[in-house]
């Protein structure tokens, strides 16, 4: 069945934030729908499926990427879980080229809900090869993709095709670009209320929504709103205030990246976040750089804790560190002794790694001179025979 976007509150597309981890969270505490980060297609297109027994998952991999001719360890580019995100995962992709975009969501389409396009990403990475918030000055290329994705992949694998952009300058080229968007068959169209030169701190500018969602309506496309929406209870006073009719759902980045249980009328502490988050990261192996990466975003800054995170280096630092933090947020003991011993068996295990190279070595030099000798030997053997 296509998935359903009208009047869901929804967890945003995120990179580094919106791995497997973040979203179960989100769904956990009442996210309807959740995004995967961007990816681009033709990294994804290098992937390979893996079904993961041990974590029952399905995992991307690039098996050897290179770098400088050298082959590198595998990369994991997306893990999802088929059963816990059933029904709920949005996967989005970052494309400037109709087929490379149909190639890369056919590799994933059978695992996910729904392909989203990044229409808005304004990040130089993004813009100067012709992906998300450029796609805003090539309308006609991102119709093309949409519209290849929809015949490709949408329609023969009944999932929805969907596109994510920002607010033009005008409200009039806005509708006029909203317009063309529901043309090309999408089912849903989120909306970020910024322009792209403006930055999250800067306030949405939510006046266009509702001539836009007119639009929407007319071609039974849905319509996400996106931009500083702080959790459920600010959404719906949003839609209250804006007198917006309920179908029209809402997204949220920021404040879910601090804090992904903002998708309940009640959101957690950010201590009981973190212990829960810490759960579901250890349990599906998640890569000790992005653990820490969302600690820096869960635990506020002023919290003892937050420098104690930044400090650990394995899960089981990180597991400890937590174990140190009390029923509301406060330290129980001071855990850097631990860090510090942690650190010094690092520094042990490094010597010892550094002392076996160099055995290895030498060992390795004294065979090539008994080498040498025995050639030696022979040649001068042989010399003598034949005189
Ligand atoms: C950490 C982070 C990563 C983001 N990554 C993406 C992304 O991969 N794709 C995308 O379309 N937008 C991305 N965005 C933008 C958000 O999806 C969203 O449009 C923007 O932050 C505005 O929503 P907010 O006001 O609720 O933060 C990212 C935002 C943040 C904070």
């Amino acid at each position: 069945m296509v998935v359903s976007y009208a009047g869901k509150l929804v967890l945003a597309p995120m990179v580094r934030a919106g791995e497997l981890p973040t979203r179960l969270l989100a769904l956990q505490h009442g996210a309807d729908l959740v995004w995967s980060p961007e990816i681009i297609d033709k990294k994804l297109i290098q992937c390979e499926r893996f079904i993961n027994d041990k974590l029952k998952t399905v995992d991307f991999i690039i098996s050897s990427p290179k770098s400088n001719g050298k082959p590198k360890s595998p990369t994991l580019v997306f893990r999802t879980h088929p059963q816990l995100e059933k029904g709920k995962i949005i996967f989005q992709i970052g494309t400037s080229t109709p087929s490379l975009a149909t190639e890369a969501a056919l590799k994933v389409i059978e695992d996910v809900d729904g392909i989203d396009v990044n229409a808005g990403c304004p990040k130089h990475f993004s813009i100067h090869s012709g992906m998300g918030a450029a796609l805003l000055k090539t309308p006609d290329k991102l119709c093309a993709i949409l519209k290849e994705l929809v015949e490709k992949v949408g329609k023969p694998y009944n999932k929805s095709i969907s596109v994510k952009i920002r607010i033009l300058e005008e409200e009039a080229t806005t509708l006029e670009l909203v317009e063309n968007l529901c043309l090309t068959g999408i089912h849903n169209l989120t909306v970020h209320c910024r322009t792209a030169p403006m930055r999250n701190r800067e306030a949405p500018i939510r006046d266009y929504i509702p001539k836009i969602h007119q639009i929407c309506k007319k071609h039974k496309v849905s319509l996400i709103m996106n931009g500083a929406v702080r959790s459920k209870t600010h959404y719906n006073e949003l839609l209250q205030e804006l007198q917006l009719p309920l179908e029209i759902g809402g997204m949220m980045a920021d404040c879910a990246e601090s804090n992904p249980t903002v998708f309940s009328k009640n959101p957690l502490p950010w201590y009981d976040v973190v212990r829960e988050y810490l759960k579901i990261a250890q349990s599906f192996d998640n890569h000790t750089s992005n653990t820490k990466y969302m600690l820096s975003r869960l635990v506020p800054g002023k919290s003892k804790l937050f420098q104690f995170f930044a400090r650990c280096k394995t899960p089981r630092e990180i597991e400890y560190v937590v174990s140190q933090l009390g029923e509301k947020g406060e330290l129980l003991s001071d855990p850097s002794n631990f860090l510090q011993s942690c650190r010094n068996e690092e520094k042990l295990a490094k010597q010892k790694e550094h002392d076996k190279k160099t055995k290895l070595k030498q060992a390795e030099k004294r065979q090539l001179i008994n080498v040498d000798d025995g050639d030696a030997k022979q040649l001068k053997k042989m010399k003598s025979e034949k005189v």
